[in-house]
């Protein structure tokens, strides 16, 4: 692909703020179909580099500059030789602005949508609706993504795919699937949001002449997830550290029959640098749990006063409360505790559910110790936690991570294909580094014990989460296809390769 692109880490905005993006951006003196060209000629770059063996293209057009990137992009293709069928979904005559001067200087044959014809060998560029999208697709261009699906051509998209709200990632009406998205100046949440993220197929983000100064001047706190978040806050092991400046962290097992979360938290913190971890566990389960554990030690801990007595201990820094715990009363007494004596909490799994019936006390108690808990939902917990921000169709996976980090007054780490973590200070970041074969038993508890020890080794926990989150998805990555969680923990990467610098924090 082209060689203009940002350095990371990479901002992520709404169609919305996009236009006022343009907008600044040729009001600054940027002619504004300056920038069509190089977003078109990017869309023609990127068919002639995947598709050079394509018997010839299929531009469809719609109402807007979307269509006119497509009339850009057509005129592109066929000065390089390549065959053109361009179809637009209105007169073209109606066609104003910047769209209507790339119209007038394509000098093709244009079609109407109704003609096309989805011959074989060809390829799709989708340039039917962008950032204009405001409502469901119907009528004749629902039929074409219809025909376009059925006949399996391959699609390059430009902008976003066609149906795909940039702002949610949902789908208006219906879709197109495309192989590849040429996007431009940044990344919008409907590229890394499902189901716009499977949509969306490769994104390629393309700098079109907006400068970065102009874009970073209309941020909405919201990244891809990228070690130039956080690298320089990961903790650095020094010469004259022991394993008590490496952080102590406490992880709950559960009664006798779940005891495996546990340990497979602890066995992540312990490979993600924490000093010592210590499971602690309730009497029956004590000699399950010895009987597996070797580095990672072992305390019995049955009831509150056994709680409180280890909460006298300054050195143990933070806890993970939740997986295979069981819900009830003990775990909230528990979780209460834990951040009232202002430890730091990563509260997952059953920690989560257990407060489905009243979170208030919680959510308070995290208002009086700031910056402690971590939760980490996946879509059921949240729905138990969160419901009325999950039932809320308006609202994005980041408008209610967003939501909910303000109301716990707590880090959210919502978890999925398309992991959105936020902070209660409005910061956002989406994770899209995790293969989909992740999505296996006991995942979830690996990354509940690298956020543990992120925390206890002093990291803050916003970036503690997006940075755990980040390590687990290279962690999947490095163990492969068909990994169990037991794989897990062996496979996530020192955290040396991404320390880095102050240089792209926002
Ligand atoms: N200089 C720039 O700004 C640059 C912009 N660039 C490009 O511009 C794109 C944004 O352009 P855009 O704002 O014109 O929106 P776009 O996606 O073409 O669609 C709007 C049209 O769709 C219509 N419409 C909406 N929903 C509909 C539906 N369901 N069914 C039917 N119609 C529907 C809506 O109609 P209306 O609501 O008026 O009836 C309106 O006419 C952006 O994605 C990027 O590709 C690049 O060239 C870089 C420089
Ligand atoms: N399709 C997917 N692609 C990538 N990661 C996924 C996918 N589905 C789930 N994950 C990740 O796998 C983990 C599963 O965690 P969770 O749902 O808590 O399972 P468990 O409780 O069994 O550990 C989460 O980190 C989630 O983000
Ligand atoms: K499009």
């Amino acid at each position: 692909m082209p060689p203009h692109t940002y350095h990371a880490p990479l901002p992520i905005v709404t169609p919305q703020t996009m236009g006022r993006i343009d907008a600044a951006a040729i009001g600054s003196g940027i002619e504004g179909y300056r920038l069509m060209l190089i977003a078109g000629s990017a869309i023609s770059a990127c068919v002639l580099e995947y598709y050079s063996e394509a018997v010839g293209a299929i531009v469809l057009c719609g109402p807007g500059n979307n269509g006119g990137d497509g009339y850009v992009a057509a005129r592109y293709l066929a000065e390089a030789g390549m065959p053109v069928l361009l179809y637009s979904s209105i007169e073209p005559e109606r066609l104003k602005g910047d769209a209507g001067r790339a119209r007038a200087d394509w000098s093709g044959p244009v079609y109407p949508l109704e003609e096309l014809d989805c011959m074989p060998g060809y390829v799709v560029v989708d340039a039917l609706f962008g950032a204009g999208l405001d409502r469901p697709i119907e009528g004749l261009i629902e039929e074409t993504i219809a025909a376009i699906t059925a006949s399996a051509l391959p699609v390059v998209a430009a902008d976003l795919p066609s149906g795909i709200s940039g702002r949610t990632g949902q789908v208006q009406g219906t879709a197109l699937q495309a192989e590849h998205t040429v996007t431009f100046a940044a990344l919008k949440p409907g590229h890394l949001l499902l189901p716009g993220a499977g949509c969306s197929g490769e994104t390629h983000l393309v700098d079109i002449g907006i400068p970065r100064r102009v874009i970073d001047e209309h941020n909405e706190a919201m990244w891809r997830n990228d070690p130039a978040l956080w690298g320089a806050d990961l903790p650095v092991t020094g010469a004259a550290g022991h394993k008590y400046t490496r952080g102590h962290l406490c992880v709950f097992s559960g009664s006798f029959s779940h005891t495996g979360a546990a340990r497979l938290a602890a066995h992540s913190a312990l490979r993600s640098g924490a000093g010592l971890v210590t499971v602690l566990s309730p009497s029956s389960a004590v000699a399950a749990n010895a009987s597996h554990l070797t580095a990672v030690m072992l305390r019995k801990v049955e009831d509150q006063s056994d709680l409180d007595e280890l909460l006298v201990d300054q050195r143990l820094g933070g806890f993970v409360l939740g997986p295979g715990f069981g819900i009830g009363e003990k775990l909230r007494q528990f979780a209460l505790s834990i951040v009232k004596a202002g430890r730091s909490c990563v509260l997952d799994a059953d920690g989560i559910s257990a407060f489905s019936d009243g979170p208030e006390m919680l959510f308070a108690l995290c208002r009086e110790n700031p910056l402690n808990t971590v939760l980490t939902p996946h879509d059921g917990e949240f729905a138990r936690l969160f419901p009325d921000l999950h039932a809320d169709a308006e609202l994005s996976k980041v408008d209610r991570a967003r939501k909910a980090a303000e109301r716990a007054n707590a880090v959210i780490l919502y978890k999925g294909a398309d992991t959105v973590i936020a902070g209660p200070d409005g910061r956002v970041v989406i994770n899209n580094n995790a293969p989909p074969w992740l999505a296996t038993a006991g995942s979830g508890d690996c990354l509940a014990g690298i956020v543990g020890a992120l925390l206890v080794q002093q990291m803050p926990p916003f970036e503690a989460a997006a940075a755990a989150a980040f390590l687990h998805g290279e962690a999947g990555k490095r163990a492969g296809e068909g990994l169990i969680a037991d794989d897990l923990p062996d496979a996530i990467p020192p955290l040396t390769h991404y320390q880095s610098d102050n240089r792209g924090r926002g």
